[in-house]
């Protein structure tokens, strides 16, 4: 004997929960994808490849902006960025040649030595020789020497 299916009960105040549900995730992926095209990297997680292939010192490194959240990501031995009056420094292969040693710089991996630099009373040579190391400067809105109204130094150099 043949059965007849009938349809779920409908009613205005219970509409179906599988479209809703559906509209929601739709929702989310058309802000996503709003998001990364006004502005990738709020909703990337991870260093992309871009970012991980800059070589320190490269004429292109002063145009790069990297944010202190990324500056965080690298703080080991092998991967190891510091920031000094805003601009951010790949030292990985400098530990070794350092005249004031390893490990106080490695106190700094990840964050900010400008007073440590500044305080250790470096030559200008040794402010020179920053440029060796350079990876790209922090945005406007992180910085706190190099923007309108940020702190004047004479040792910054320009
Ligand atoms: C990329 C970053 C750095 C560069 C290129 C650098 C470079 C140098 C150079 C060339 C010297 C020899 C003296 C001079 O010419 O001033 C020196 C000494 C020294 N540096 Fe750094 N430095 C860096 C980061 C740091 C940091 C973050 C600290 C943390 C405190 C530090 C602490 C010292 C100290 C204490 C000395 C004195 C060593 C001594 O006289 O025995 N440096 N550095």
């Amino acid at each position: 004997m043949a059965t007849v299916q009938t349809a779920p009960e409908m009613s205005l105040s219970s509409p179906l929960p599988v479209q809703q549900e559906q509209s929601e995730i739709d929702l989310m992926a058309l802000t996503m994808a709003a998001l990364r095209f006004v502005n990738p990297w709020s909703v990337e997680t991870k260093p992309s490849q871009w970012q991980a292939q800059i070589v320190p010192g490269a004429p292109e490194a002063k145009d790069r902006t990297i944010t202190l959240a990324e500056v965080r990501m690298h703080d080991t031995p092998q991967d190891c960025w510091v920031v000094i009056y805003d601009r951010v420094y790949d030292i990985t292969n400098f530990f070794d040649e350092h005249p004031g040693g390893a490990d106080i710089m490695f106190e700094y991996a990840g964050h900010d030595a400008s007073t440590a630099f500044r305080s250790s009373g470096h030559s200008r040579m040794a402010l020179k020789a920053l440029e060796r190391f350079l990876v790209g400067e922090l945005p406007l809105q992180e910085r706190m020497y190099r923007r309108p109204g940020g702190i004047r130094l004479s040792d910054i150099p320009e």
